[in-house]
């Protein structure tokens, strides 16, 4: 079969727009509030400040898709949330309240237990990540008792078997699969048994980085359907990381841009499509194809600032083709729009509700 090439497959704007959720069913209950969240690397060159004072709220049910171009700190602030930043990286300052507790302040023991339970992470490369000497079933069998508290009776082998059989059959997979070695499977199999143990506790938050690059643009709509039905079935959160504008407009309900460390807009998706009031957010939108323009895909002129030193100034100033004298003076602070709307960007200093 001849696979369609990238720019076949790719959604054009309007296509993206057409096809925004509709049916999402998001309560009014807090299931994440990340508030002035920090995470530097200390190298030998100085701090890199990758992810800085980034705050948003994620409702139980919602699907939040932070985007943002390579280096921008999306896996920064990912594996933050999840308290897996290895050194030189730290979190330096914030708070990630998650179901009411705040994970920055819980012990290690309390965290590895958060993990898979509450909160599950679907990392990039996960398909990678499996053992290739032993089987499905034992990596799945394994996740699960290894995050059982201490006091839960052990499950009996049939019930176990019974859990993977049916984690398989929710990620799409047939259940002989458990029987199987990672070598047997496709990249887009090994994806959904990667999801399946990261869903295994029914966690009620799941954060997806990059879940689907490396797979073929078939695969990857497959495999976001996929994501979308799992989330659903849990009643969970999820936050999707990605750059493919197109897939993040078809999956989430609310986005979040990050540029330079920081959280430059964040909104609902249609409203940020249709309206994107960061300068950075509309050229990030412009990349995507239009089918009315048939153009080349534009990208960003000129590349993001370094993480070090970074001036008293907005980040984006150099590129920016709105900027103004203010720009190059001051850091931008975060501006309520309205709703749920929200920039960092001087152009709107006097818009804000707070
Ligand atoms: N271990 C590390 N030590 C020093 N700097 C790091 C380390 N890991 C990441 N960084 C820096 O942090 C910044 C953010 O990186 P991060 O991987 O979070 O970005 P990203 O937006 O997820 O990129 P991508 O889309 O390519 O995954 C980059 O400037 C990167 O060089």
């Amino acid at each position: 079969m001849v696979q369609p090439t990238i720019e076949e497959t790719r959604l054009s704007t309007e296509q993206a727009i057409q096809t925004y959720r509709t049916d999402a069913r998001i309560s009014d209950v807090d299931a994440l509030v990340v508030k002035d969240f920090s995470v530097h690397y200390e190298t030998d060159a100085g701090t890199v400040k990758a992810c800085e004072n980034v705050s948003f709220t994620l409702k139980q049910g919602e699907r939040f898709a932070l985007v943002g171009e390579s280096g921008s700190g999306k896996t920064t602030l990912a594996m933050g949330l999840m308290r897996l930043t290895r050194p030189p990286g730290h979190i330096a300052n914030g708070s990630v309240m998650l179901n009411g507790r705040d994970v920055t302040d819980l012990s290690d023991e309390e965290m590895r237990k958060t993990r898979l339970s509450e909160l599950a992470l679907v990392p990039q490369g996960a398909m990678n990540s499996l053992n290739p000497v032993m089987r499905i079933e034992r990596q799945i069998i394994d996740g699960i008792i290894d995050h059982l508290d201490d006091d839960a009776p052990t499950p009996s082998k049939d019930e176990l078997n019974e859990t993977v059989r049916d984690l398989l059959i929710r990620v799409g997979l047939r259940p002989g699969v458990a029987r199987l070695y990672p070598h047997e499977l496709s990249g887009g199999m090994k994806q959904r048994v990667a999801m399946a143990i990261g869903i295994s506790l029914r966690p009620n938050l799941i954060i997806a980085d990059e879940p689907t690059s490396a797979l073929d643009v078939v695969v990857q709509r497959q495999i976001m359907q996929t994501l979308g039905r799992l989330q659903e079935g849990l009643d969970a959160s999820i936050m999707l990381v990605g750059h493919d504008m197109g897939l993040v407009a078809q999956f989430a309900d609310t986005i979040g841009v990050m540029y330079a460390g920081k959280l430059v807009e964040v909104g609902p998706v249609e409203e940020v499509f249709s309206d994107p009031k960061h300068p950075y957010t509309k050229l990030l939108i412009r990349s995507l194809p239009s089918l009315q323009e048939k153009r080349e895909f534009l990208g960003i002129p000129g590349l993001p600032p370094r993480l070090i030193d970074l001036p008293n100034s907005c980040a984006f100033s150099d590129r920016c083709p709105s900027r103004f004298e203010k720009c190059g003076e001051s850091i931008p602070q975060t501006i309520n729009l309205g709703g749920r709307r929200e920039t960092a960007c001087h152009l709107y200093e006097g818009e804000g509700q707070s």
